[in-house]
């Protein structure tokens, strides 16, 4: 029989880190070996001899985790939002010190949400206008969504890229905020109702015509096939990656 993958899980005890963890005891091919919350030591992780260690913390304390995970030796599958540019480049300069290490930094694990993310870059140069509005339950800590600014930047690229100029806008006067917030140049929405999950939806539009793409998570079971994806492919790219597209051959920014 070969041996099966030992991960742990951080943020085991939260509403992603429960899911992942039922996830991976149903994998055959995989081995939960450590399930570490904010209570806990991250040493358990190399304590129990992981080889993967999946993160679905807060914010505040992911990059971190990365960094400690790396030194370890560990992989490391990252599903917390709240990263930025300079928080990529720290990692991505941290691995320089082990070129084995993979970390890959997902922020919508859902196959039809990475789908959204790149039909919406896709369909960008072909608009005048194009607007994000992210939709979630209440109790998210982060805003705009991961998501949402990973969405933003794609498009914004796409655009760039095709020489295509900002969408229009003539709003002079305004309470601060009724516009959202503004990543990469591109309108970002944010909305927190009980009784949602994950959502999104691009708006594009053009003189006489509207294009929507929309995806909706309705359960946290819609992240699971990405993420196993992610933990047992993380190995086989070492270095930084940003986004599961990478891993379903869709291309997009590295
Ligand atoms: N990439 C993706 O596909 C998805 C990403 N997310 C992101 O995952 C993150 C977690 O989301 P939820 O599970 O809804 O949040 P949650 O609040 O339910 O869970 C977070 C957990 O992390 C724990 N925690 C805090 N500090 C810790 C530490 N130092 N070490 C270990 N555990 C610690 C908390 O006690 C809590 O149990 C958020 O950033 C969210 O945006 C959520 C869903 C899908
Ligand atoms: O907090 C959540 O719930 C989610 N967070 C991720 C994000 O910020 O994009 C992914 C998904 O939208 C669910």
């Amino acid at each position: 029989m070969t041996e099966r993958l030992k991960v742990a899980v951080l943020g085991a005890a939260g509403r992603m880190g429960r899911t992942v963890v039922e996830a991976v005891e149903s994998a055959e091919d995989l081995e939960l070996v450590a399930r570490v919350d904010a209570d806990g030591d991250l040493s358990a992780v190399t304590d129990a001899g992981a080889q993967v260690a999946v993160d679905f913390t807060v914010p505040s304390v992911t990059e971190a985790n990365v960094h400690t995970l790396v030194d370890a030796g560990v992989h490391v599958v990252v599903g917390t939002t709240g990263w930025d540019d300079a928080a990529l480049g720290r990692v991505r300069d941290h691995l320089v010190h082990a070129p084995a290490v993979g970390v890959l930094v997902a922020p919508n694990f859902a196959l039809g949400a990475v789908l959204t993310m790149a039909f919406a870059a896709q369909a960008a140069r072909w608009f005048e206008s194009v607007e994000v509005v992210e939709l979630h339950h209440p109790d998210k800590v982060d805003a705009p969504s991961g998501t949402a600014r990973h969405t933003a930047a794609g498009i914004a690229a796409a655009r760039a890229a095709a020489g295509v100029g900002p969408s229009p806008d003539a709003t002079s006067q305004q309470i601060e905020g009724a516009r959202g917030a503004d990543v990469d140049g591109v309108r970002v929405h944010a909305v927190r109702l009980r009784g949602l999950v994950a959502h999104e939806e691009v708006l594009l539009g053009n003189p006489g015509e509207m294009l929507t793409i929309r995806h909706d998570s309705f359960d946290r079971i819609s992240f699971m096939p990405g993420v196993l994806l992610g933990v047992r492919q993380v190995a086989r790219h070492p270095g930084l990656t940003v986004g599961l597209e990478h891993l379903l051959d869709l291309g997009g920014r590295r």
